[in-house]
């Protein structure tokens, strides 16, 4: 099987698939009689169709080396994961070759990072580390399947750098 390295995350890197959703330097805004700093706006939300949601995915821990043997994506909606708690989790992407999923890219988070996958959008499914695997996930609500997947005729494996 192939190989694939993890790197990383970092807004830089994967802004071609998505955002990252993490502190900036500074808060946009004091609020709360300046005890709370909003950093605002960190995520672009585009749903066809349909509206945001907001629910709770309690996913099984993965490990490392992983096999990646499917991708998926959601035409009509982007995806956002936000974990409720602070370990590392892994996040995979690959870009659209002719309707179908490039060379797969893997990275970790730090803690304080979600990420938020820009709408049909290739991406591994939800892979927490360590348990408790759970995300809140911001995506859209409507109707219709909203999912695509692609199985890898050969899986890949995704090991820690
Ligand atoms: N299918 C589902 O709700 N989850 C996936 O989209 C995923 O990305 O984990
Ligand atoms: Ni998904």
């Amino acid at each position: 099987m192939m190989r694939i390295v993890t790197e990383p995350l970092s807004a830089n890197a994967f802004a071609p698939f998505g955002d990252v959703i993490e502190l900036k330097d500074s808060p946009d805004k004091l609020i709360n009689q300046g005890l709370c700093g909003r950093h605002h706006d960190l995520a672009e939300m585009d749903f066809t169709n349909g509206r945001a949601g907001i629910s709770l995915f309690n996913a099984d821990p993965r490990s490392l080396p992983y096999v990646l043997d499917l991708v998926e994506r959601h035409p009509d909606g982007s995806q956002a994961f936000i974990p409720m708690t602070p370990a590392p989790f892994l996040v995979i992407v690959a870009a659209d070759e002719a309707g179908k999923p490039g060379t797969p890219q893997a990275f970790l988070t730090a803690p304080g990072q979600a990420i938020n996958f820009h709408k049909n959008t290739w991406h591994g499914v939800l892979t927490p580390l360590s348990a408790p695997g759970l995300f809140a996930v911001v995506d859209r609500i409507g109707p219709g399947a909203n999912l695509e997947e692609f199985w890898f005729d050969t899986p890949y494996t995704v090991v820690s750098a």
